[in-house]
């Protein structure tokens, strides 16, 4: 590359370094165990990339995801970032769904401050379009799409037991002998904060003293958030049931981000065989799924290093370690 270029791509990149240092945003997913999540955090990243979105994915692993799928995880540009579990107090997780426990383990990504706004997003997320706009909202609130309350994981709730569904909340209405109607609830599965270590330390103290309940961190972060939550679009965290719930309320052709939440949904387990799992839309959703997890050209390897000659090597290492997502799509082969 002429020295010139070079000159002027180490000042961009300086003034981008310092830039990132100063409000530098990421989204964020969580990764726990040694089975087949990591499958859904590849197809995030590279679902990420595809989109345009111009932030890195820093994954918050538990220390018993292997060192494979760590080593996976960074080949496809991912941050990797080890924490600590989070467990809820003790001997009263039989409140909890017991699959959900280890969800409270995302309590953690309060933790990473050197970020100034992160988006966190299940690894059983996919983007589909960019909601690197998302970022530019109005900090001090908590941002996250509404849940639905019609699926059978809900049936030991008050809302199920009487029909009600914030989605459709004239349908049945909240009788006021069960007093107050329950506030706004969110899908936890994809939400805008801001990392902050007081709030951080707040929420692990006021867990001391929180029993689990139904959906664990769900519910805690719900509870945690109720005063700052702005509810979002389901544009971006589509609930899958919400497709045979609530379709009145769906317009695929605007929906930014799947959620593969409803049971027999996760894209790398897909058999079609569970509730609603022969639908048209969903089968559809999964191979929009497959073909992205499947793209070679989406790979980090070839969307960054193989563009880059090796005199921008040591540029492309400042922006990832300012945290600063960089592609340089491949040259066109023609
Ligand atoms: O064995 C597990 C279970 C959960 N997760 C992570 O925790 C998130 C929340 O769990 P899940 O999405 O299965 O809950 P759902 O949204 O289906 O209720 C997942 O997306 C993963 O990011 C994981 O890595 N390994
Ligand atoms: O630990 C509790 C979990 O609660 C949420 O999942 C639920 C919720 O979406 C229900 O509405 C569905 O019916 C259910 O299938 C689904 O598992 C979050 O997606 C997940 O990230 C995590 O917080
Ligand atoms: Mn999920």
């Amino acid at each position: 590359m002429a020295p010139d270029i070079t000159a002027t791509l180490a000042n961009n990149t300086n003034s981008l370094v310092k830039q990132a240092s100063i409000s530098s945003c990421a989204y964020v997913t969580f990764l726990a165990g040694d089975g087949d999540y990591w499958k859904g955090v590849v197809g995030l990243a590279k679902g990420l990339r595809k989109a345009k979105c111009n932030y890195p994915l820093v994954v918050a692993i538990l220390p018993d995801v292997p060192e494979e799928h760590r080593k996976i995880l960074a080949s496809q540009g991912c941050i990797v970032r080890e924490i600590e579990p989070v467990n809820p107090p003790e001997n009263q997780t039989q409140f909890a769904m017991a699959y959900y426990v280890i969800n409270y383990s995302k309590l953690r990504i309060w933790e990473f401050v050197e970020y100034s706004k992160m988006i966190y997003l299940d690894g059983d997320i996919q983007v589909f379009d960019s909601i690197d706009h998302l970022f530019d909202m109005p900090d001090g609130y908590f941002y996250a799409a509404m849940d639905c309350f019609c699926e059978k994981t809900w049936s030991n709730s008050p809302q199920y037991k009487i029909g009600y569904c914030q989605q459709c909340p004239d349908k049945v209405h909240w009788p006021a002998e069960m007093g107050p109607k329950p506030p706004l609830y969110f899908n936890a599965g994809m939400f805008v904060y801001e990392p902050n270590l007081s709030t951080y330390h707040d929420l692990l103290e006021t867990l001391k003293v929180t029993p689990p309940t139904l959906f664990a961190e769900q519910d805690f972060l719900n509870m945690f958030f109720r005063d700052v939550y702005k509810p979002i679009p389901s544009d971006y965290n589509l609930v899958l049931a919400l497709l045979w719930r609530h379709p009145e309320n769906i317009n695929l052709d605007k929906v930014k981000v799947v959620h593969y939440c409803a049971a027999g949904s996760k894209p790398w387990r897909y058999t079609g065989k569970e509730d609603n799992m022969d639908r048209e839309d969903m089968k559809m959703l999964v191979n929009k799924w497959w073909d992205i997890y499947h793209d070679e050209s989406l790979d980090y390897k070839n969307t960054v290093v193989a563009a880059a000659g090796a005199e921008v090597q040591p540029f492309l290492a400042a922006l990832s370690e300012a945290g600063i997502a960089h592609y340089i799509t491949a040259p066109s082969a023609a």
